[in-house]
């Protein structure tokens, strides 16, 4: 578990980062979101102190970081740097191995541990011999994730990982990240200023604004109960995307036709309105079978499904 009690940064004039708490639950993922220069990395740096706080303090795991060296607290969390920040001169296989090597791990651990990560991040193994610049942006970032990763930290800090990436290559390798095991039983914190990023990974979301936190929660709660015009407004323009991708068949369950007779496979309810949008549509828009929790079916076409997401948007807006 991490958590900050009222931490501040200042350089100089610039009040960086202004009285910042909260705290993340084991395996949690908490996105800190904002716009550029809201103090989103400066936040992140004080966890593993890479920047030291002028005020507050950070426990992890009810340990104060300030107790423990800055060398074996880094080499106990695993970071993923904004622009990837691979070394030049090293390979791959030297990249990954830097922490396990300050660690003293033998050769044999080293090498299978590498295999492992490159596999599960569908890294060809040919790659392990070349140099970064020999590498897309892609693979370079599934380097940095690799590094941060190699010594199954249980805390991983994540600035920006996917910031390097066009949108196409950034949307495939976020549904990867999402889907990784290993990540499953880590305490993330990651930074975005992409709010579509944040929708996609967050457990909760800590949204900031001039260093300080303006609200934190569910991507749900930071839609449907914003809690100033801020929050409204950052939200505004991609409104319709995020629903989409929130809200999901449980949520609207009361708003679509009665229990349907039809067999067949079935969807579960945890679907979010976008997949089941996405499963229609990749069906040829034949209807599609879902159990709610209580074990009830109901058999919907597309007009069924966004008629549904409608009462129950109007019904938020009422509530
Ligand atoms: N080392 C530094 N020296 C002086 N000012 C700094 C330093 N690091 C950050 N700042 C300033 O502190 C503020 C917060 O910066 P920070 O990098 O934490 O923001 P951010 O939200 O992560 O932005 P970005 O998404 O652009 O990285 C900014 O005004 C920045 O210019």
């Amino acid at each position: 578990m991490i958590e900050l009690k009222g931490i501040s940064k200042n350089f100089g004039d610039t009040r960086a980062v202004k009285q910042v708490s909260f705290k993340v639950s084991e395996k949690e993922t908490l996105v800190l979101l904002g716009t550029s220069g809201c103090g989103k990395t400066t936040t992140l740096k004080m966890i593993n102190r890479l920047i030291e706080p002028d005020e507050g303090q950070v426990l992890i795991n009810g340990e104060n970081v300030i107790d423990q060296d800055p060398d074996m607290l880094r080499k106990g969390i695993g970071y993923v740097m904004q622009n990837i920040g691979l070394f030049p001169h090293y390979t791959i296989a030297e990249n990954i191995a830097l922490v396990p090597k300050l660690l003293k791990w033998d050769k044999e651990k080293i090498k299978s541990r590498t295999e492992e990560l490159i596999q599960k991040l569908h890294l060809p193994e040919s790659t392990l011999t070349m140099f970064p610049h020999e590498l897309s942006g892609g693979q370079q970032q599934r380097v940095g994730l690799a590094r941060a990763l190699v010594t199954d930290p249980s805390v991983l800090l994540m600035d920006e990982p996917f910031g390097a990436l066009d949108n196409v290559t950034r949307a495939s390798i976020q549904k990867e990240f999402k889907a990784l095991e290993e990540l499953k039983r880590k305490t993330i914190v990651m930074v975005t200023h992409d709010v579509q990023e944040a929708f996609e990974l967050a457990d909760r979301i800590c949204l900031m604004d001039k260093g300080e936190v303006v609200q934190i929660g569910t991507p749900k709660e930071l839609l449907y109960k914003p809690v100033n015009d801020f929050a409204r407004n950052f939200l505004a323009s991609q409104r319709l995307a995020l629903e989409f991708k929130v809200v999901v068949i449980q949520d609207i369950w009361a708003y679509l036709p009665k229990e349907s007779l039809k067999d067949g496979d079935s969807h579960s309810a945890d679907l979010s309105v976008w997949e089941a949008m996405e499963l229609l549509r990749n069906n040829n828009h034949s209807d599609l079978r879902i159990t709610c929790s209580n074990q009830e079916n109901k058999t919907i076409n597309f007009e069924q499904l966004t008629k549904g997401f409608n009462q129950f948007q109007n019904a938020q807006v009422h509530e």
